[in-house]
C-alpha cells in the first residue's frame, strides 16, 4: 500500500480540496504514527516479558510453598501484603474452627468408646473421665460445623481437606504416571488462592461484622474452656490429634483471634493453611542498585521482573506442574525435615521425606531443567528441632542414618549432602547451579535474610536476562 506521501497533488487542485487533502494526509499520518508507537509498546513488552525471571515453587503437599510465597510477597509487595491482610480473617477463623472440630471429634469418639467398654484402651494411660460439663461444651460448640461450612464455602477448593481415594503405587510426581493422566484436572478449573481471597474481601475499610466472625466471639469462652480442660487434654495427646503437622495451628491464639474485631497479624497469615489447587502466578518487581546486584554490573540500577509459580504438592496435583518445567531459571524446592517419622495424607503408606527424596530425585533428572538453578530448602527446622527434643530416632525411619548423632544439626547436615549428592549424580557431570539453606518459613524475620540471598543468586546466575533501567 502507497503512503499517502507518494503521489503528488493534482494541478487543478481547488483551495477547499487543497484543506480536504491536507486534513486526510494528516489524518494518516496521525494513524501511521499511531500505529508505530503501538508496534514500539508491544515490542518493549515482548522484550520486558522475555527479561521475566521465572521461578517456580516445588515440593510435597504442606512443605511450605505458599508459605514462601506468602514471605516473598510481605518483603517485595508490601501493599499487594497490605490489601490481602483482612481477607486472611475467613482462613485464619477457619483453621482455628477446624482445630476446635478435630478435638471435639476425639472428644465425641472417647465418649463413644466409653459407652462400649468399661475399660480403658491400655492400663497404662490416664482414665479418662467425662462430666456434664463436657457434654454441655460438645452440644454448645456443634454450630461451628456450620460455620465451617459456611466458611469453605466462601473460600472454594483451596479450603477443603485433601480426602483419600485409593492409594495406589505410583511415581512421585503422579497419582497415576509421570507424564501421563492424572485426576489433577478434575481440580484444575477451581478458583485461585487469590480468587479464594477476594471472595471474602471486606468490601470497605470499615470492621468485617460477618456471620463467622459473630458465631466463632460468641463461643470465645467455650473454646477456651475446651482448651484449656484437664480431660480434653487428656484426650488430645491420647488420639494425638495435632500430633502429624502443626499447619494451621490456633487454638493458643483464642483470645485474641475469637474476637468480632480481630484483624490478622503477619505471623497470623504466614501460619494460616489453605491449599494450593492448580498452578498460581504471582507476579513481582525488583528494582536494585548496581553494586548489589551483581559484580559484573557497572551500570545504573536493575529492574527486574519475576514471576513465581505456586503450585499444588499434593500427588494428583503434580502431574500439573511439567508444562511449567520448560523455560524456567529457578526451582526452589521446599523439602520438609521434620516429616522424617510422617506419612502422605494421600497415601499412607509413603513416608514423607521418602517421598521429597523421590521427588527431587525425578526433577533433577528432568531434561528440560539442566540449567535451572537449584534452590533447596530445607524447611520446618524449628518443627524438627521440637520433635528432636521429644527423643525420636532418626534411624528407625530412615535406615541409611545409622548411628550419626540424633540431633536436628547433625540430621540437616547429613540431608543436605544427601539431595546435593542427588543433584549431581542424576546427569552428566555438569555444572548446576545449586544453593541450599536451612529454614522454618513461619519465621518472617529469619525468611527475609534468605530470600536475599535467594534473590542474589538468581540475579546473578541471569542478570543477562534481567531489564537494565
Ligand atoms: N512451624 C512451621 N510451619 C510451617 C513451616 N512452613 C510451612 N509451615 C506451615 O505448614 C502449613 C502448610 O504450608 P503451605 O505453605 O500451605 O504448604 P504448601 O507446600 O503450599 O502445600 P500445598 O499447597 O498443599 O501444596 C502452613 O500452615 C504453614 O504455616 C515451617 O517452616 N515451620
Ligand atoms: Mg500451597
Amino acid at each position: 500500500m502507497s503512503s499517502p506521501w507518494d503521489n503528488a497533488p493534482p494541478a487543478n487542485e481547488t483551495e477547499a480540496q487543497k484543506t480536504a487533502r491536507e486534513k486526510r494526509e494528516l489524518d494518516a499520518l496521525a494513524t501511521s504514527e499511531a500505529i508505530d508507537e503501538e508496534i514500539k509498546r508491544q515490542r518493549a513488552n515482548l522484550k520486558k516479558e522475555k527479561g521475566v525471571i521465572r521461578v517456580l515453587l516445588l515440593g510435597q503437599a504442606h512443605s511450605g510453598k505458599s508459605t514462601t510465597l506468602k514471605n516473598f510477597r510481605l518483603k517485595y509487595a508490601p501493599a499487594d501484603w497490605e490489601r490481602e491482610r483482612r481477607s486472611w480473617k475467613a482462613v485464619v477463623q477457619l483453621n482455628l474452627i477446624r482445630n476446635v472440630l478435630s478435638i471435639l471429634f476425639a472428644v465425641q469418639a472417647e465418649m463413644n468408646s466409653e459407652l462400649v467398654s468399661e475399660y480403658p484402651s491400655s492400663s497404662s494411660s490416664p482414665i479418662i473421665r467425662f462430666t456434664d460439663k463436657h457434654q454441655l461444651l460438645v452440644m454448645r460448640l456443634a454450630p461451628l460445623r456450620q460455620t465451617e461450612a459456611d466458611l469453605q464455602r466462601r473460600l472454594g477448593a483451596g479450603a477443603e481437606e485433601f480426602r483419600l481415594k485409593s492409594p495406589s503405587q505410583h511415581s512421585p510426581l503422579d497419582a497415576e504416571s509421570p507424564f501421563g493422566h492424572s485426576d489433577a484436572h478434575t481440580e484444575w478449573a477451581v478458583r485461585s488462592w487469590q480468587d479464594a481471597l477476594e471472595s471474602v474481601a471486606p468490601k470497605n475499610q470499615q470492621p468485617l461484622f460477618d456471620s463467622a466472625s459473630e458465631a466463632i466471639s460468641n463461643l470465645q469462652q467455650d473454646i477456651k474452656a475446651l482448651w484449656e480442660d484437664e480431660t480434653v487434654k487428656l484426650v488430645v495427646a491420647k488420639y494425638r490429634v495435632f500430633s502429624q503437622d502443626s499447619s494451621g495451628f490456633f487454638m493458643p491464639d483464642v483470645d485474641r483471634i475469637a474476637t468480632r474485631s480481630y484483624e490478622p497479624i503477619d505471623d497470623d497469615i504466614l501460619k494460616a493453611r489453605l491449599r494450593t489447587v492448580g498452578v498460581q502466578e504471582h507476579r513481582l518487581g525488583f528494582t536494585r542498585s548496581s553494586d548489589t546486584a551483581s559484580t559484573r554490573s557497572s551500570k545504573g540500577p536493575v529492574h527486574a521482573e519475576w514471576m513465581l509459580y505456586d503450585v499444588g504438592g499434593c500427588r494428583t496435583q503434580r502431574s500439573a506442574w511439567i508444562p511449567y518445567f520448560e523455560n524456567i531459571h529457578a526451582i526452589i524446592f521446599l523439602a520438609p525435615v521434620s516429616c522424617f517419622d510422617e506419612r502422605l495424607e494421600e497415601d499412607p503408606r509413603i513416608n514423607r521425606l521418602q517421598d521429597s527424596l523421590f521427588l527431587w530425585d525425578t526433577v533433577c533428572a528432568s531434561p528440560l531443567l539442566l540449567k535451572t538453578t537449584f534452590i533447596l530448602f530445607l524447611n520446618k527446622c524449628d518443627l524438627l528441632r521440637k520433635k528432636m527434643k521429644t527423643g525420636v530416632r532418626v534411624k528407625d525411619y530412615l535406615t541409611s542414618y545409622g548411628d550419626r548423632p540424633n540431633d536436628a544439626k547433625t540430621f540437616v547436615k547429613y540431608l543436605q549432602i544427601k539431595f546435593r549428592d542427588k543433584l549431581y549424580h542424576t546427569q552428566e557431570p555438569i555444572n548446576r547451579n545449586f544453593y541450599s539453606f536451612l529454614t522454618s518459613v513461619v519465621d518472617a524475620k529469619a525468611t527475609s535474610a534468605t530470600l536475599t540471598s535467594v534473590q542474589d543468586g538468581i540475579f546473578r546466575e541471569h542478570l543477562s536476562e534481567s531489564n537494565f533501567l
